[in-house]
């Protein structure tokens, strides 16, 4: 029996639905959807004596505790987009993206943190020259002001982010990047991840300044885990209020331009669905995502964290309050994976923490068994489901804002440092990036409003308490040869994905 023209049709729309279900693309997403890459200063530019930058805390903390930095290295060099900026656009234009996350460096253009103590040209030049060949090559800029690399000066004058003094120092800083950028740049983000400059700085001490309690035996350089990371959270809160506040009032109506803050959360699986499981999940995001999402939504912290915390949570007064209420024309957030939560009982003996307020217990496996496959990075386990779970709850708790994602990636771990066939083949993470952006093209088609996808990262650089020795780049970086920019085979997923 030949074949029957209603076979060849049936086939022909069987392929088209397979193809269109498998294989997603630029298309799968709204028009205008921005597909960018992320980055930041003190882990890709270098020239750390170069060009009038005084030093950071991140200088300091590579310097001074090398055993801290899996391999010992630091930012000196990094990568050195310092000079390379233009091939790094170049890569960035091939592969199709529409814009492109960065960070400046606070020390770069204030060196010694404070307006007072000067600007510096140098510093201003090189980002207009960064920002103007992002434009002249149709890329657009993404810009945070503080992604961690704070002015050593400010930490050794009043202990930075400690103290309240910061909030006014930040304000001057943002006012310089707006007057000199803002004509161009048009995204503003104040903070790159708060929850994570407070936890690895102040609770953890495996970012610097690398602060925590002495009893928690973290070789930390001093500090106090239950009361600390709730001061540096409160004025790292209110330097990004009052710098919205400088910006709307005096920069927004004739630059056109938004400003926002990027967040950082973990999807939490409580472990089962009974009620106080359920609650510690719950209380868990509130202490991670809530933390700083209530602040800048309502202009208070979370009801948990009140009343876990009395008075080691500092208040906001009524002025404060109001101006960060509703500080935030975007939103920014950073998901990389999802974690288990459960219940646990305040700790009866030892000191407080915020390791132990949030009376949760939390773990990337369940009766043995990982919340998701194992990636090349340790905390990353791939639930791609999580960035769908997590904007929802956005969209439903905090009244559906405008949303980006900034960073979202994953680091392969493989001792290769060459680029060989099979650093080269990384398979995983295009296998991660893939899942991920299925996901949001679903919470897309749920209604979560967001605009956009920026990816960690376009290369290879330093990551921060791994060295160079976890890779997130799309591109390989080859640290044993000149710093050789390789596209890996995400590089080509990634640019085909782009023009379909
Ligand atoms: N790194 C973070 C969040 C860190 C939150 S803390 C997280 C949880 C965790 O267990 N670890 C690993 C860890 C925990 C304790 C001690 C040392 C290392 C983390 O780094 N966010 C974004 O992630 C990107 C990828 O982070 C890497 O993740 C793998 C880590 O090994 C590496 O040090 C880190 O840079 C960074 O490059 C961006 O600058 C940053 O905005």
């Amino acid at each position: 029996m030949g074949i029957k023209r209603w076979h060849l049709v049936l086939v022909w729309i069987l392929f088209g639905w397979v193809s269109g279900v498998c294989s997603l693309s630029r298309a799968s997403f709204p028009v205008g959807f921005i597909f960018g890459t992320a980055s930041s200063s003190y882990q890709y530019e270098g020239a750390a004596k170069e060009g009038g930058r005084d030093p950071s805390i991140w200088d300091t903390f590579s310097h001074e505790y090398p055993d801290k930095i899996a391999d010992g290295s630091n930012g000196d060099v990094a990568i050195d987009s310092y000079h390379r900026y233009k091939e790094d656009i170049g890569i960035m234009k091939e592969m199709g993206l529409d814009a492109y996350r960065f960070s400046i460096s606070w020390s770069r253009i204030l060196p010694n943190g404070k307006l007072s103590g000067g600007v510096n040209n140098e510093g201003i030049n090189y980002y207009n020259n960064l920002i103007n060949e992002l434009l002249v090559n149709g890329i657009q800029p993404f810009v945070t002001l503080f992604h961690w690399d704070l002015p050593q000066a400010l930490e050794d004058e009043y202990g930075g982010f400690l103290s309240p003094r910061i909030v006014d120092d930040f304000r001057d800083y943002a006012e310089v990047c707006f007057k000199e950028f803002g004509d161009r740049v048009k995204h503003w983000i104040t903070l790159n991840e708060p929850w994570s400059y407070t936890y690895g700085g102040y609770v953890a001490g495996f970012l610097a300044p690398g602060r925590c309690s002495d009893w928690q035996n973290l070789n930390c350089t001093g500090g106090d885990s239950a009361v600390e990371p709730y001061l540096v959270a409160h004025h790292l809160l209110l330097a990004h209020a009052v710098s919205v506040k400088l910006y709307r009032q005096k920069y927004q109506a004739s630059q056109e331009g938004v400003i926002g803050m990027t967040l950082v959360s973990y999807w939490f699986v409580p472990v089962s669905n009974a009620k106080h499981q359920q609650n510690a999940a719950s209380r868990a995001l509130d202490f991670m995502f809530g933390w700083f999402m209530k602040p800048i939504t309502i202009g208070n912290y979370p009801h948990t964290m009140q009343s876990l915390l009395g008075n080691r949570l500092p208040k906001f007064n009524k002025m404060q309050s109001k101006i960060l209420k509703g500080s935030f024309d975007f939103l920014g957030l950073n998901y990389y994976t999802a974690i288990y939560a459960a219940y646990a009982s305040k700790p009866n003996v030892g000191k407080s923490s915020y390791l132990t307020d949030a009376r949760t217990s939390l773990s990337s496996y369940h009766n043995g068994i990982p919340i998701g496959p194992m990636t090349g990075t340790k905390w990353i386990y791939m639930y791609p489901r999580g960035i769908r779970d997590l904007l929802l709850y956005t969209k439903e708790k905090y009244g559906n804002p405008l949303i980006y994602i900034t960073e979202n990636g994953v680091g392969d771990t493989e001792n290769v440092s060459s680029p060989s066939k099979e650093a080269l083949n990384d398979k995983g993470r295009i296998e991660y990036h893939r899942r991920h952006l299925s996901s949001l093209q679903t919470a897309i088609k749920d209604g979560v409003n967001v605009k956009g996808y920026f990816a960690w990262s376009l290369l290879d650089n330093f990551e921060w308490a791994s060295g160079y020795t976890v890779r997130f780049g799309f591109n390989f970086v080859d640290y044993k040869n000149g710093l050789k920019r390789y596209p890996k085979l995400s590089a080509q997923w990634l640019k085909i994905f782009l023009k379909n």
